[in-house]
């Protein structure tokens, strides 16, 4: 059984990045980019602000060199798009709205709260006049936001909301990302029916096929649904083969422990090659990973073999699935962020695998963070990813621990 750090950085190491295969690249508008991640590093072409403006409804003048309660003669008023040139003399003002461009010759914006109006003659209402400003207050300067030049996002970025701001605030439209990680999604089990119809006997709803669909789109990939294969070997070797052909990725779900119908890892071991199988973390042991051919120079999908029980199957895609095709896509992987808890109840474990518990966390009013186990940590009750918040995170080698004990917790509803 390989420890989970080792089995994630050998898979890591194996699935590669699309940036390195050819055709890796597309360009695609604005709107069509977010969840993708970008190819290139991406420098704005101007200042943003193009030019000093103002923060301010209020009158721009020349501050420095003004008398103690400051008098200026109103000019001129000056609107957000208006860019006619425009010059302040000493003792001038000129009435001016947010955005705005500063006019030349003024240093600063005085907000219309501050100012008393008499006719077109200003002056400052504070107690202490002049003393109470300084030059360059409610000035946004040029380039105050970006400057010319520089990177705004950086390549393997997964564009979000914000970062689409940022890209159509320097007036671009197109960004150039990688293309989609390909992934097939396939089920294993005789028992299995589709939600819609009556469960007959014996049978059960599949259900692994509906959280994994949406935890791929989350992440960005284009996928091809095989639906639910029955355990049979010679099918497992056509449909593993065809979907290798096609994706970059090929999960499965089910049939990869011990028992007489589990193909998986005797199809992955006649197609290709095995780097390896169980991983000492619960759920999740039987967690199958190799290359659907023998060729190591030949492209062919990556095959991710998920035990079936739905808990083991979403532990699993979450801890190694998902960052072995955030990689692949581009992205960095980011290592887990654990936070630091104390746990409300006593907790049973047994030395040997890595646990990833699914608990609640919420913060205590003593401002630390509480966590408490779901009742039932079996690995067929999806009530408990689906109740929880985090996972509660206990190494290998930790035995049983008290309530009031420190622990980690990994969050992970972001992922689902
Ligand atoms: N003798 C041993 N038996 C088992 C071991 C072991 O080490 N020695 N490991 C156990 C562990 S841990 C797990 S996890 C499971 C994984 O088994 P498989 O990956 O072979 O999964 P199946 O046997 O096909 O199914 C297990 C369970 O999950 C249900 N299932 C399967 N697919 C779906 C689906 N798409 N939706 C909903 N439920 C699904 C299936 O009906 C079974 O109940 O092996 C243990 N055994
Ligand atoms: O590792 Mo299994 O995934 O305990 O149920």
């Amino acid at each position: 059984m390989r420890p989970y750090d080792e089995a994630l950085a050998q898979l890591l190491s194996d699935v590669g990045s699309v940036a390195t295969a050819q055709n890796a690249t597309e360009n695609v508008s604005l709107f069509d980019a977010v969840g993708r991640v970008l190819a290139e590093d991406l420098c704005s072409p101007i200042n943003v602000p193009p030019k000093d403006n103002s923060a301010m409804d209020g009158y721009a003048l020349r501050l420095q060199g003004a008398n103690a309660q400051g008098q200026w003669q109103v000019v001129a008023t000056r609107l957000a798009g208006d860019a006619s040139e425009l010059t302040v003399n000493p003792g001038e003002a000129v009435r001016i709205m947010t955005g705005a461009e500063v006019p030349d010759g003024a240093d600063t914006v005085i907000m219309q709260e501050d100012i008393n109006r008499d006719g077109d003659v200003i002056s400052l209402n504070s107690a202490n006049g002049v003393d109470d400003h300084r030059v360059a207050e409610n000035i946004r300067p040029v380039g105050n936001d970006i400057k010319e030049g520089r990177v705004i996002v950086s390549q393997g970025t997964k564009i979000d909301a914000s970062h689409l701001g940022l890209i159509a605030s320097v007036g671009i439209d197109q960004v150039c990302v990688f293309r989609r990680p390909i992934v097939a999604v396939i089920s294993t089990g005789d028992e299995l029916i589709e939600p819609g119809s009556a469960l007959p006997a014996g049978a059960i709803y599949n259900s692994n096929r509906y959280f994994l669909l949406p935890m791929l789109q989350k992440l960005g990939c284009e996928i091809i649904d095989y639906g639910t294969l029955k355990d049979d070997q010679a099918l497992f070797e056509k449909t593993f083969k065809e979907a290798a052909d096609k994706a970059d990725f090929v999960i499965t779900t089910g049939g990869v422990s011990v028992g007489d119908a589990d193909y998986v890892k005797p199809v992955l071991e006649a197609l290709g090659n095995i780097d390896f199988w169980k991983v000492a973390i619960k759920p999740g042991k039987p967690f199958a990973c190799g290359r659907l051919t023998k060729d190591e120079s030949q492209q062919a999908g990556y095959l991710l073999g998920l035990p079936g029980n739905p808990v083991s199957a979403i532990v699993t895609f979450m801890l190694l699935a998902r960052p072995a095709i955030q990689q692949f896509s581009g992205q960095a992987v980011e290592p887990l962020a654990f936070l630091p808890a104390r746990v409300t109840q006593d907790v049973r474990k047994r030395p040997g695998r890595m646990d990833f518990q699914r608990a609640h966390y919420e913060m205590g009013e003593d401002g630390r963070i509480h966590v408490t186990p779901f009742n039932s940590q079996s690995s067929g009750v999806l009530s408990s990813i689906a109740e929880c918040n985090c996972f509660m995170v206990l190494d290998r080698e930790q035995g049983a621990i008290d309530a009031g004990a420190k622990v980690k917790i990994l969050p992970f509803r972001e992922w689902l």
